[in-house]
């Protein structure tokens, strides 16, 4: 099965397209999900993270306190290593039992650090959601009320988006709220049904 690698900064529009791949019925693996599936209560990562960062990241009902681990990680780089070093071999290995588990011409893994972490080597092709930093910032404030700065301190963390489109296979220009994002996705649809065909994709 071709696997096809949806990726871009945050707030740039993977969840998204991610959605208008899932309409055509194709299936639709979100590592954002799965990482939080992977820290739920009761669960072996957040123990360590417990372990690891102590209480102050555990939230009163003994979920992840997301805000507190937000704060802490896009200001300390150790931190946040210390947490994808939990965190990524299980949203990883997740993601190959998923993978195995479908039974489709293709599938879309949309995953944030895809060119950040090891797991560009999970896909056959690179498909870059790409807009504008300003855009992100605007969006992600709106989306999910948060100050400017912490949103600049996550894109800083990130890939830029020329590390991010020299990678790309693909590439989804959401820039404006007219980008056609339906037709493009579309077109990628019948071209990956194509390439999926073939078996030297
Ligand atoms: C820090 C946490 C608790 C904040 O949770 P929150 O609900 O606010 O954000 P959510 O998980 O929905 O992520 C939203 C976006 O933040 C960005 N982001 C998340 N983690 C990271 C990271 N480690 N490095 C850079 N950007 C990140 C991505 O663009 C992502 O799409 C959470 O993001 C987390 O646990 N991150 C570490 C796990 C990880 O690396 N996930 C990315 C997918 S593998
Ligand atoms: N073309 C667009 N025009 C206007 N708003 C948009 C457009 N594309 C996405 N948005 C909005 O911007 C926000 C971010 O989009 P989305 O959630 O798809 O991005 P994402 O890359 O998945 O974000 P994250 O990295 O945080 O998971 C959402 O509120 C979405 O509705």
């Amino acid at each position: 099965m071709l696997k096809i690698g949806l990726t871009g900064g945050i707030g740039s529009g993977k969840t998204t397209i991610a959605n208008l791949f899932a309409e055509l019925n194709v299936p639709v693996i979100d590592a954002d999900e799965i990482a939080r599936e992977v820290v739920a209560p009761g669960s072996q990562a957040l123990e360590q993270i417990r372990h690891a960062f102590s209480e102050r990241v555990i939230a009163d009902d003994g979920s992840l306190d997301r805000s507190a681990m937000r704060e802490l990680i896009f200001a300390d780089t150790e931190q946040k290593r210390k947490l994808e070093a939990i965190v990524h071999p299980k949203v990883r290995q997740s993601i190959l039992k998923r993978v195995a588990s479908l039974d489709a011409s293709y599938c879309i893994i949309c995953v944030p650090l895809l060119v950040e972490s090891s797991m560009a080597n999970l896909v056959d092709r690179v498909l870059v959601v790409d807009c504008p930093v300003e855009t992100q910032i605007e969006r992600v404030a709106k989306r999910d009320r948060l100050d400017e700065k912490i949103v600049r301190a996550i894109i800083d963390s990130q890939a830029t988006r020329e590390q991010r489109k020299a990678l790309a296979n693909d590439l989804i220009g959401n820039t404006s709220s007219d980008s056609m994002l339906a037709e493009q996705v579309k077109k990628l649809h019948n071209l990956y049904l194509y390439l999926s065909k073939r078996q030297d994709f």
